[in-house]
């Protein structure tokens, strides 16, 4: 694999979805000023053309990171998910081309709370309905199915860092908490776990959910989940737009089943603002239906620039892979004088010793090497006399098993 290191005004970063200013801030004050920014996502072919000459790129939610897209990116070295979810990434396909991918696992969590404990209290009363039928001039003005949130139970499904997070704004709103979590998880305050989902839904008047994108769950609430849940319960979803099946959800709220359901994701979402958004739901006024804004708050979106913005420049300046999501997690300190050779390559036996015997057969003294390895990858980092870099970085190349080197003046 070629020899990487480059001056920085030559390293192109490429910010796509109107990715905040503060992001632009950061890598400018780390050195680096040849950013391309793009409001929105682009389309699959003008994506693979404009990440071809990209050594990072930063998305947020809409743009679809494919094995085709990492294809045409021959320089990318890393990948900024300016989000919390990286189901939009082919994380297998970056992977084997040894690109990093970096996200922002907490700064937003707050701001998904926040609009599920108001939506949880608008929805118990009938706030939905009655502001749609106000803006249609009928006056509405009645208590029936209209309740405090206080005593209320709230059923969290997916107890994570927004889990956790809503789940403490709740109890202090006088909620009764309890959550059903794959993994036994230490409950905060009173919140109470469950042993199964079923248990979870029969016994919530709301239920909010907050787990990932994966195959288990995929349409994870469908008819038969939700036909647990009491009369007049409410389903709020600000997780992913694949984990409710959307058409069982409108044939409930049709049947009037439910109270009421808020949904910030959906399984289609519209590419830009520009673009009309179909969803069945449109029909219901008893839905809060929200364009996928749970994250977007000023605070968390500028909070968000400056923590991924500030992971690709720490990568790029010194290798450090701390919070990435798909490669061994190693904090490195700065290298001096020393260059430093990255070396990412398959998890498989026989590599470091191949690697080791390169410096020693080569008497290149090494001043420092760090490494960690993941179930697939190995990624080791090595200080040494810049004379012996262009040496022992060839012969590191050739080293079976290897994914990427990169070297770093
Ligand atoms: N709407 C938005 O704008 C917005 C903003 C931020 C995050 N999100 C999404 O919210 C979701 C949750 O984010 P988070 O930061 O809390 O994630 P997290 O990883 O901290 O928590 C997820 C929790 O779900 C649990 N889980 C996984 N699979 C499960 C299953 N099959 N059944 C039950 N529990 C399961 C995990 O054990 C974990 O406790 C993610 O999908 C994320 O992409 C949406
Ligand atoms: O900002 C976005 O587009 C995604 C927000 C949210 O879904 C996340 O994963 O953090």
């Amino acid at each position: 694999m070629a020899r990487e290191s480059l001056e920085k005004s030559k390293i192109k970063f490429l910010l796509l979805e109107g990715v905040h200013p503060s992001a632009v801030e950061t890598l400018r004050q780390s050195g680096y000023e040849n950013v391309e920014l793009h409001q929105k996502a682009l389309p699959p072919e003008e994506l693979k053309s404009a990440i071809a000459s990209a050594h990072f790129v930063g998305i947020r939610s809409r743009s679809q990171l494919t094995e085709e897209v990492f294809e045409a990116a021959k320089k990318l070295v890393a990948v900024g998910c300016f989000c919390i979810g990286t189901n939009q990434v082919d994380l297998a396909a970056a992977t084997k081309r040894g690109i990093a991918v970096f996200n922002a696992p907490f700064s937003n969590t707050r701001s998904v709370a926040e609009l599920v404990i108001a939506e949880a209290i608008l929805l118990l009363r009938g706030v939905a309905e009655k502001n749609a039928a106000a803006h249609r001039g009928q006056w509405r003005k009645s208590a029936a199915n209209s309740f405090e949130i206080r005593g209320k139970k709230l059923g969290i499904i997916g107890y994570g860092n927004i889990g956790m997070q809503l789940g403490v704004i709740a109890e202090s709103l006088g909620m009764q908490v309890q959550f059903y979590d794959v993994v036994n998880k230490l409950p905060l305050g009173n919140a109470r776990q469950v042993p199964s989902l079923n248990q979870l839904l029969a016994q919530s008047d709301v239920v909010s959910l907050h787990v990932p994108e994966t195959k288990a769950t995929q349409n994870m609430i469908g008819a038969e989940q939700i036909a647990q849940m009491p009369n007049g319960a409410i389903l709020i979803n600000a997780s992913r737009g694949t984990v409710v099946d959307i058409d069982a959800l409108a044939e409930s709220l049709r049947e009037g089943r439910l109270a009421g359901a808020a949904i910030d994701v959906f399984p289609v979402e519209p590419r830009s603002n520009d673009d009309e958004f179909v969803s069945p739901l449109r029909e219901f006024d008893n839905t809060i239906l929200t364009p996928h804004i749970g994250g977007s708050t000023v605070e968390a979106q500028e909070n968000i620039g400056m923590e991924v913005a500030e992971k690709l420049a720490r990568y790029s300046d010194t290798g450090t892979t701390i919070s990435a999501v798909n490669m061994p997690e190693v904090a490195l300190p700065e290298h001096g004088k020393s260059h430093r050779l990255l070396h990412i390559h398959h998890n498989v036996p026989g590599v470091m010793s191949a690697i080791n015997t390169i410096f020693s057969e080569n008497h290149i003294n090494v001043s420092a090497q760090f490494l960690q390895t993941n179930e697939q990858v190995g990624y080791v980092v090595i200080d040494l006399d810049a004379g012996y870099s262009d040496l022992a970085l060839e012969k590191l190349a050739a080293v079976d098993g290897t994914i990427r080197t990169r070297v770093l003046f």
